[in-house]
């Protein structure tokens, strides 16, 4: 439980559209009650690692508490690199997909017991094309929706769904993969092909029901269709995907070929168009805070 520590919030202060300050204050008065010292960092989307890596070793945090989405999540990992300092969370992003997985609750009163608590999850994370994963990453239909979801105005869950039309008609699915994986060569045409270390996207969609966090492998999805009523079933809380929907494998590497460029996305972030992605899991390990039900340690 943090009392009288050293707490750093990191905000971002344009994540999900929406003002942080009742968040910041609530913490601010919740570390006061606990005599802990708080400071706050705000990114500005340049040069945060940098600038955050400066404050971090100057400051010394105890705990490090994160007001942003699964990019402001990862930007930590990358930084932390491994499980000294906890890392709370205050699911504060468009879709928060991390957040969703870890079954974390709305009220502010509430994530603070947990982002503040003494129950913890490791966290695996996967190098991908050389850059942290803490979440999914996809190769196909829904990274072409967050490239054109990040070229549109409007942030937050309504900016995906206005997206999603116009990104359903521009695609040109279905992509071409050719999946190595332990030696042994695979092809598939699919919609869209994910490295997944969770079980759900932001939305709430189960598209991994085994995933785990902590098990030293990720999965790699194949979603051959576009299929509304298997994707209607992915937001049912006990899931059982269609074969010919998608398929499932467990790796600890991976690597993925498209005969033409398509796009590419990390953790909620578009990187691009591209042929080759290499997927393996990163010896960084993360310490986040959750509810008592979700710890492993
Ligand atoms: N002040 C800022 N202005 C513009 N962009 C920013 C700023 N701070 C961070 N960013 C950018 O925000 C992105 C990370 O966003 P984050 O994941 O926290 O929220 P989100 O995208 O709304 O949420 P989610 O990942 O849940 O969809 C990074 O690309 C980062 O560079």
């Amino acid at each position: 439980m943090v009392k009288n520590q050293r707490v750093l919030l990191v905000v971002n202060p344009i994540s999900g559209g929406r003002d942080k300050t009742p968040i910041i204050e609530h913490i601010e008065k919740t570390l006061e009650e606990r005599s802990a010292d708080a400071k706050v960092f705000l990114t500005c989307g340049k040069d945060d690692k940098q600038k955050l890596t400066g404050v971090i070793e100057e400051y010394q945090p105890n705990r490090v508490l994160v007001v942003g989405g699964d990019g402001t999540i990862k930007l930590l990992a990358e930084i932390l690199q491994d499980e000294t300092i906890p890392i709370g969370l205050y699911p504060a992003g468009s879709a928060n997909g991390l957040a969703a997985n870890l079954d974390l609750p709305t009220e502010l009163e509430e994530l603070s017991e947990i982002a503040l608590g003494d129950h913890f999850l490791r966290l695996d994370t996967i190098s991908i094309n050389n850059e942290l994963c803490v979440h999914i990453s996809d190769i196909g239909l829904n990274a072409a929706l967050i490239k054109n979801y990040h070229e549109g105005n409007i942030r937050g869950k309504l900016g995906y769904i206005i997206q999603s039309i116009p990104t359903l008609i521009e695609s040109d699915f279905p992509f071409q993969f050719r999946i190595e994986k332990e030696g042994k060569v695979m092809h598939r045409n699919a919609v869209l092909l994910a490295i997944a270390n969770a079980r759900k996207y932001g939305t709430g969609s189960t598209i991994n029901p085994k995933g785990r966090y902590d098990d030293g492998l990720f999965e790699i999805l194949v979603f051959k269709e576009f299929n509304i009523p298997e994707i209607l079933k992915t937001f049912r809380e006990k899931v059982e995907l269609s074969p010919d929907f998608v398929e499932i494998f467990s790796a600890s590497e991976v690597h993925i070929e498209c005969p033409r460029n398509v796009p590419f996305q990390i953790d909620g972030e578009y990187r691009g168009e591209i042929k080759k992605v290499h997927a393996v899991i990163s010896p960084v390990k993360i310490k986040i805070a959750v509810p008592e039900k979700k710890a492993t340690y």
